[in-house]
């Protein structure tokens, strides 16, 4: 049992790559919690996926025992965060269980738009926070420079910011020192009734659902009867313990303590993330302030492009959404792409998490249909509709008008790049709310259509400033703009995967480009295509593609019989990975690569 003073809970707050695992794992071995033998890289990045794209998505937590150089014995608990904008909700509700964070800024980069907006949650929270300067190993690190960034852009002392290298293990005992004296103890009452927060919970195959908790008040014990405040569900503890990373059980946890429990909870789906825990026989008289549930933005239809793993498919997403309760899905039938399911995610990069682990660990290989927000419809008869599909748009004659999500981007670049982000947040229907400079960096603050940014905003934002801007985003509200549908048929039917909403202004400009690409990706049949987008019944852009004849194999005048086997391999290959439209084969990659804008 510790007293609540010899307590210290924090997180890291950092830009995507800027080193937060590898200072997380430093922690953790330079305090003997792991031994070394054992130390795996980026000890908190649990799933494979996450190790090899180097980017955290769990939340992850873990009890280091430190003596500190006065003598004294502090256990810290680290809560690690995700660094990416999708998962900027679990960063905030976990730095609700802490009372301080350590702010690390790459030193040879300086401070990002993951940095500011992480900070600012932090700041939120009532933290208080240690400034460190990370990779001063490297020889492009700017120590001053970044530190007098740090209080220019962020507002805070940067002053005695810890100069630390996660790689060589330097600073690493001056962070330890600084957890203990400059963070605060977390305060609690441990005879009050139990008031503990649900902080996080996750599948597990062996233990089932497993719930992390921070205690706030009361002292929570093996076998206790609790109440979740907000379901009214109640359940045993059957398991209670800490992570040193791995799971050890303890007896019980009291006020400040981090810790897990298991209780036989079925689904992930029955525990609310920020519910509050509380005995049922004599419970605490409020609970804690709730949480925003986390709620999809971006949709997408997952289809199987062999109709026969379906049941596959199901079993697949099943699964993953018993770990994942900010990842929604519904069957959804396609006349083009047969039997599939509607999903719901927080961002992009959540999309792909999910479609990669999919294709990876099920081996099921997808047909991904464009990405769009979910549009609100106010119709005629005075109801509004979500619109979660472009393909469910219904007749416009009933629709009084359209409303879209807008987000407010931050997007930090150096000044030499300025003009073509300007110009790409322009093109893509942005308005500018702000622009300001901190040193040779420009900070501009957009306005945009969020339909706009799900598809390839990062990739073109990465391109057009050949990987120096950092970008990041919240949801800003929903607005009325002139919104249509766009259809596009080839061969005259209509192929749903690739309607879209687009703005009237620009459908012209889409459908045409949408065309001429189509033209590209479409291996000429025996027949000639016409390949058209429509609004509505009127058409608004054509291209056709020509007839033509050919047998692969005409080349190889008689002889060379391997070569021909090869050929007709690969032309087996190939239709594997088509989709049929009435008499058309449509390849896969036509479908992502059709809706990629060149803007
Ligand atoms: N030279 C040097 N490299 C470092 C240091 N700290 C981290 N790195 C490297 O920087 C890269 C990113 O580090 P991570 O710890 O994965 O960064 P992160 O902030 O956790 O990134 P996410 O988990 O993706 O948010 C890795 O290749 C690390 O090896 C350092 O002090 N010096």
């Amino acid at each position: 049992m510790t007293d609540l003073a010899h307590i210290r809970n924090f997180s890291i707050v950092a830009h995507i790559d800027h080193g937060k695992s590898t200072l997380a794992d430093r922690l953790i071995q330079s305090t003997g919690t792991v031994q070394d033998r054992d130390m795996k890289e980026q000890m908190l990045d649990a799933m494979d996926i996450e190790r090899e794209r180097g980017i955290t998505i769990k939340a992850n937590t873990v009890r280091i025992d430190y003596t500190a150089q006065n003598g004294e014995k502090y256990v810290l608990n680290l809560i690690d965060t995700p660094g990416h904008v999708d998962f900027a909700y679990e960063v905030s509700r976990s730095m609700r269980a802490v009372e301080g964070s350590l702010l690390v800024v790459d030193s040879t980069q300086g401070v990002e738009a993951q940095t500011l907006a992480n900070v600012y949650q932090a700041i939120d929270a009532g933290h208080e926070l240690v400034p460190i300067l990370n990779k001063i190993d490297l020889p492009a690190s700017e120590c001053d420079r970044v530190a007098e960034q740090i209080e220019d852009v962020i507002g805070i002392d940067a002053s005695g910011a810890i100069r630390v290298s996660a790689k060589t293990g330097v600073g690493i005992p001056e962070t330890l020192e600084a957890i203990v004296h400059h963070l605060p103890p977390p305060r609690g009452d441990e005879r009050a009734p139990l008031k503990a927060m649900l902080v996080d919970s996750w599948y597990d195959a062996y233990l089932g659902v497993v719930v992390l908790v921070r205690i706030m008040d009361g002292r929570m014990r093996r076998g206790d009867r609790i109440r979740m405040i907000q379901t009214g569900a109640t359940y045993n503890v059957e398991r209670i313990g800490v992570f040193r990373p791995q799971m050890e059980k303890v007896e019980s946890l009291g006020p400040g303590e981090i810790g897990f429990i298991t209780a036989s909870i079925k689904q992930v789906r029955d525990t609310k993330v920020g519910d509050t825990i509380t005995h049922e026989k004599r419970p605490c008289e409020k609970p804690l302030p709730g949480f925003k549930p986390s709620v999809p933005v971006v949709f997408c239809g997952l289809f199987p492009v062999d109709s026969a793993e379906f049941e596959d498919l199901r079993d697949a997403i099943e699964k993953l959404a018993l770990n994942d309760a900010s990842f929604s899905y519904e069957m959804e039938t396609s006349a083009a792409l047969g039997f599939g399911f509607r999903c719901g995610f927080l961002g992009l990069l959540h999309l792909e998490v999910i479609r990669d682990r999919i294709e990876r660990e099920y081996d099921i290989e997808l047909i991904t249909t464009a990405p769009s927000v979910v549009y609100h419809l106010f119709m005629k008869d005075g109801t509004r509709r979500d619109l979660h599909n472009p393909a469910d748009m219904p007749d416009l004659t009933y629709v009084d008008h359209i409303e879209e999500p807008r987000i407010k981007a931050t997007i930090l670049v150096p000044d030499d790049y300025l003009g073509d982000v300007l110009k790409l947040c322009q093109d893509r229907r942005g308005i500018q709310l702000d622009l300001t400079y901190a040193g040779s960096r420009a900070m501009v603050v957009y306005d945009l259509p969020l339909n706009e940014v799900v598809f390839d905003f990062y990739d073109r934002l990465k391109s057009v400033t050949k990987g120096y801007a950092s970008f990041d985003y919240h949801l800003e509200g929903y607005r009325e703009d002139n919104l249509v549908k766009m259809q596009v048929l080839v061969n005259d039917e209509p192929v749903d995967a690739l309607s879209m909403m687009v703005h009237r202004d620009r459908a012209e400009t889409r459908g045409r480009a949408m065309c001429e690409k189509l033209k590209d990706l479409i291996p000429r049949h025996m027949f000639k295509i016409p390949i058209q987008a429509a609004i509505g019944g009127k058409v608004i852009a054509r291209e056709t593609l020509s007839a033509l004849r050919k047998d692969v194999t005409a080349k190889c005048y008689g002889g060379d019989a391997t070569r021909k086997k090869k050929l007709l391999e690969k032309q087996k290959a190939g239709k594997k990975k088509m989709r049929q439209f009435g008499k058309v084969d449509i390849p896969q990659e036509a479908f992502i690569s059709a809706l990629k804008m060149d803007s």
